[in-house]
């Protein structure tokens, strides 16, 4: 079951103008990190697009001027008649032809390296999810708030680092161009590169704004992404379809989905008008300020105060430059958003896991090879931020090669106490010891390679035969033999033989020429996969739930034969299976209520005695 978790107070913006920029302070932050990401990942490519978006930078400043040597070279030519004259200007067309052509090319070149580098980097970073995916625990992956975090990273992780790092080079290469433009401007008008940045700036501090709520809108939205995405996994999975179908959960679901839908396009609805509106009125102030100055000098022209290729280089340069204003400021409110989400990603990266790791330096490890005592000491737990307890004061001991069947009733704790041994979690209180050293000072990755189970869930790999079984252990994933041993000792050899492909016939119907088979036949190759490993202790998690009562029994009499030298830990709601142990345990509401042999059981007359009759009774009516 996955917590519920209260939700997180919806985050408001720190509205105060010294809140806002210790917020946009924090978020590019994210920045060198960022963009040493990217460098890390391909500096080839990171140095060719520097290079190259330099000389694109230079472009425009040297077209605008070959603009003005243009105009100003056919006003001579007209005035003087002389060849020579009109073959500069054409010299002159043509070099502005050859630099539009350059730019071009760079443009596209530029644009081939960023697909390029979008899938490397986009690649790296989903390994760096994917390898803290390994390392997060079973408690982070039932933490609803750490499953968002990851969700929100992965969902914009490849992305956002590339983005960010081209906003960075745009940002360069538009202030490069601006100091070119501006130094031929200066030359003309030192006020209008003020007016250029001054009419900008409103514009800029509106997208910064948009983007910031664009972000929090989406963090915020996490958890309805999740259902979202859950709404749409009912209706397209073919595990679904049965029930979807038979109660007719059609429309229901995908009214919910639609109904969701609808509440996040709202929302973007609003951003995006709100984008609109900003950007017609900022527009509209840029434009004002461009004719405003424009007017100022076609009046200079007119009186000859400066040439007809002034007033041009003018017209290029300030319309360019203000572009160029523009675009960096545009590249900052990208910037921003994109340091926004990198600090969810920085924030996913930076879980801290490791809780698993041995209290004492050298972990303890136990002798090897025969299975240890384990040795639960008054153990209690509770999930974490919750309540109520999972487990309360069980003690229990098992002795070495013992077998231990757990009965209780649904939720009564069994699959918890799984858990602690396994060391997915930690006791809240007490201890659990296994040949007398405590879980926690033991390697997890020890304890858990000493150990062969089946899950209550376990897991349908849609691999082949043979790598559903091989596994169990990854060091042994291709050693066939060891593969058919494990599934004569699982009972699994009839499912493999009734297979066209034998061990190589792909299982499941994800894929291409995947072979369905049944509940319980995936069940028996779970069970083979655990006795992959030499294990010292078997669990089974209601190892039986889907196989038939003759398997059932055939299964029961091997493993005790083949688990002659092991402990083992059954669970089952069937009686008829649980009373071959050597002794039973029985779980309420978290308390170890009974233990002892089925005779004793029997003879104490309590809850088990009790479910055994009930059982029983059932079966002979
Ligand atoms: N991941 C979890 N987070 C919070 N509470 C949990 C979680 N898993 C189980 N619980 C709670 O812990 C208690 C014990 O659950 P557990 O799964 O151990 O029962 P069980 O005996 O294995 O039941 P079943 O026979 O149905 O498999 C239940 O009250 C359950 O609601």
């Amino acid at each position: 079951m996955t917590p519920r978790h209260a939700r997180p107070p919806r985050p408001t913006a720190d509205a105060s103008f010294r809140g806002r920029i210790a917020g946009a302070r924090t978020v590019f932050r994210q920045v060198p990190g960022t963009l040493r990401l990217v460098w890390d990942t391909d500096r080839r490519s990171a140095i060719a697009v520097a290079a190259l978006t330099l000389v694109s930078a230079l472009l425009p400043a040297a077209m605008a001027w070959v603009g003005k040597l243009i105009v100003d070279g056919v006003v001579a030519s007209a005035r003087s008649g002389l060849a020579a004259d009109r073959v500069r200007v054409l010299w002159l067309v043509a070099a502005e032809a050859g630099l539009m052509g350059l730019q071009l090319a760079l443009a596209r070149l530029l644009g081939m390296l960023r697909e390029l580098m979008r899938a490397g980097v986009g690649n790296v970073i989903n390994e760096r999810i994917l390898e803290k995916a390994v390392e997060l625990e079973l408690r982070h992956f039932e933490d609803a708030e750490v499953y968002d975090k990851m969700q929100n990273a992965r969902r914009e992780a490849s992305a956002r680092p590339l983005s960010l790092a081209m906003q960075a080079f745009a940002i360069g290469q538009n202030a490069v161009t601006l100091a070119a433009l501006s130094g031929l401007l200066l030359r003309l008008s030192p006020a209008s590169v003020l007016v250029i940045v001054a009419a900008s700036i409103p514009a800029f501090v509106a997208e910064a704004r948009l983007s910031a709520e664009s972000f929090r809108v989406n963090t915020w939205r996490a958890p309805e992404g999740r259902k979202l995405n859950y709404l749409e996994w009912i209706l397209t999975r073919d595990s679904h379809v049965k029930e979807v179908k038979l109660f007719g959960l059609g429309p229901l679901v995908l009214g919910r989905y639609r109904a969701l839908f609808r509440k996040f396009f709202e929302e973007d609805r609003r951003i995006a008008i709100r984008r609109m509106r900003a950007g017609v009125a900022f527009g509209l102030v840029s434009l004002a300020a461009f004719y405003g100055m424009y007017a100022l000098m076609a009046g200079r022209a007119a009186q000859g105060a400066i040439t007809l290729g002034d007033l041009t280089l003018y017209i290029a340069v300030f319309r360019q430059g203000q572009g160029a204003v523009q675009a960096i400021l545009s590249a900052m409110g990208g910037m921003y958003e994109d340091a926004l989400f990198m600090s969810n990603l920085f924030a996913f990266l930076g879980i801290p896991t490791g809780g698993e790791a041995a209290r004492v330096r050298p972990a303890l490890s136990p002798p090897r090879g025969r299975p240890g005592a384990l040795e639960l000491r008054d153990v209690s737990f509770r999930y974490p931020g919750k309540q109520e307890w999972a487990l309360r004061h069980v003690t229990l001991t098992l002795a070495p090669g013992e077998k231990l069947g757990l009965v209780g009733e649904n939720g009564a704790g069994k699959s918890t106490l799984v858990k602690l041994l396994l060391r997915l979690y930690e006791p809240t209180e007490g201890a659990i010891l296994y040949g007398g050293v405590d879980l926690r000072d033991m390697d997890p990755a020890d304890l858990r390679s000493r150990i062969g189970a089946v899950f209550q869930d376990f897991v349908r790999y849609q691999f082949t035969a043979a790598e559903n079984i091989g596994l169990g252990n990854p060091l042994h994933v291709d050693d066939r033999p060891r593969i058919e041993e494990a599934a004569r000792r699982g009972g699994a050899e009839p499912v493999i033989d009734a297979l066209p492909q034998r061990y190589d016939t792909v299982l499941g119907g994800w894929f291409e020429r995947g072979h369905e088979i049944s509940a319980g036949q995936w069940q028996k190759l779970a069970i083979a996969r655990a006795f992959m490993r030499e294990a010292e202790v078997l669990i089974l998690d209601e190892p039986t739930a889907s196989i038939d009562a003759e398997a059932e029994h055939e299964l029961f009499h091997r493993f005790q034969a083949l688990a002659a030298h092991r402990s083992a830990i059954v669970i089952s709601h069937r009686f008829s299976t649980v009373r071959i142990a050597d002794r039973i345990g029985v779980l309420h509401g978290g308390h170890l209520e009974e233990l002892g042999t089925h005779q004793e059981l029997i003879a104490r007359d309590g809850r088990y005695a009790h479910l055994f009759h009930l059982q029983a009774q059932g079966y002979l009516d």
